[in-house]
């Protein structure tokens, strides 16, 4: 463990929390400005940034301090992340008192008793996640354990079958996911998209949880949905394929470099039933209405079900936020539905385990409109249930 590679993570720690910059983000510029460390360095410096990012709450309540960005504090918070992982401390004067409390420090992790402080959340977030879960610590545990590395196989090129196999010969170990027809668990971390079958478009990466939403919406070959918070796409493609490429999805978003991220990933997935809309304003969506067969409203959320790959959002996210965020989707329900044909169904989903966000959204909306829509059925995906993210997602029915 090389002095340079704990300063590269203590340097990460001051951009993530002090200039509110995504880890992932820090972690893809410091790598570009340290292009000599080799696979070794560059794991040891991203597992330890996450890990320190994941646990950041309980390291402070072990050092007993508020949190602070000085180095030298930073510096303690890095040894005792080492000491709490049981991983070994070159000898170094700047963490001898963390080792010399060794004993100190575990005997104080065994009596904590709150899931909040043990499993570092923020106390706000920890009431509303908390809320109705009498089995909150065993969820706040799951949701702050690393996630798997999953992948959708794209159906319109390959089978998992054949995938699996391909993926062996390219020296990678994985397994099929067993709760969804189309995922796969790589064994082992490994930058998939240099491989020369991601380039062919045989996968895409994504959760096996969020594998689960296109198929709630159960798009048929030949049908015209309209996915109105497509983003990059992760489920346009999905959908694509279980229409066999058949039909037309509209993919629609406000951001522009995300709808161009989709329009090359169609490319390389051969999905060629897609139809790309920038929404500015709204008569984008009203030039769509009644126009639809299905919608997928895949609306912005507080991202709090996949806390598992984006830890630093539990720190990043503001009360303020979840307020806003509230009001979009409420927004999004209430004008995008406009776009639904009667006796068209729609899937309104999250990547969140807020009830505000999921049941209560839903049901303040089929309150609001009175007898026009059915739910048919929603489900609250839990981390604690898969090994997946957690999702929510409804199927509503416009009545004729
Ligand atoms: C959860 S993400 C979508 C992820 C995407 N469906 C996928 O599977 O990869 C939510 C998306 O909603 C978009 N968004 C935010 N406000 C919106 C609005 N008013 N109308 C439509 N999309 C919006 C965001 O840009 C973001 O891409």
């Amino acid at each position: 463990m090389y002095p340079n590679l704990v300063g590269g993570v203590i340097e990460a720690i001051e951009t993530i929390f002090g200039r509110d910059v995504y880890a992932d983000k820090v972690i893809e510029r410091l790598f570009k400005s340290n292009k000599k460390w080799g696979a070794r360095d560059r794991a040891f410096v991203a597992e330890s940034v996450y890990e320190i990012v994941r646990n950041w709450r309980l390291l402070w309540y072990l050092a007993g301090e508020e949190p602070s960005l000085k180095r030298k504090k930073l510096y303690k918070i890095f040894a005792l992340y080492r000491i709490i992982s049981d991983k070994p401390l070159p000898a170094d004067d700047k963490w001898s008192d963390v080792v010399e409390n060794k004993k100190e420090i575990e005997a104080k992790i065994h009596h904590i008793t709150d899931a909040e402080i043990k499993h570092s959340f923020p106390e706000w977030l920890a009431d509303l996640l908390s809320r109705n879960r009498p089995y909150w610590p065993e969820l706040a545990a799951k949701l702050n354990e690393p996630a798997g590395l999953h992948i959708r196989t794209n159906t319109l090129l390959t089978t998992r079958d054949e995938l699996l196999q391909i993926l062996n010969s390219e020296g990678i170990d994985a397994k099929p996911l067993s709760y969804c027809e189309t995922g796969i668990e790589l064994l082992q971390r490994v930058n998939v998209f240099r491989l020369e079958s991601f380039q062919r478009g045989l996968y895409e990466v994504q959760d096996g949880g969020s594998q689960l939403i296109a198929p709630f919406l159960q798009p048929k070959p030949g049908e015209r949905i309209i996915d109105a918070c497509a983003g990059a796409g992760g489920k346009t493609l999905h959908m694509a394929a279980l229409m066999h490429n058949k039909g037309q999805i509209i993919a629609m978003d406000v951001e522009e470099h995300k709808l161009q991220e989709l329009r090359k990933r169609a490319a390389r997935n051969r999905v060629d039933n897609v139809e790309v809309r920038l929404i500015e304003g709204t008569k984008t969506i009203k030039r769509l209405h009644h126009t639809a067969d299905k919608l997928l409203l895949d609306v912005p959320c507080t991202g709090t079900g996949v806390l598992r790959r984006n830890p630093d959002t539990k720190w990043k996210l503001r009360e303020e936020y979840f307020q806003r965020v509230l009001s979009i989707q409420k927004e999004i329900l209430d004008t995008y539905t406009d776009m639904l044909r009667p006796g068209g169904f729609m899937v309104y989903a999250t990547c969140s385990l807020i009830e505000d966000e999921n049941q209560k959204q839903v049901q303040n909306f089929l309150d609001r409109k009175k007898g026009e829509y059915t739910l048919i059925r929603e489900h609250q995906l839990l981390p604690t249930e898969l090994d997946a993210d957690g999702f929510y997602m409804a199927l509503i029915m416009k009545n004729e």
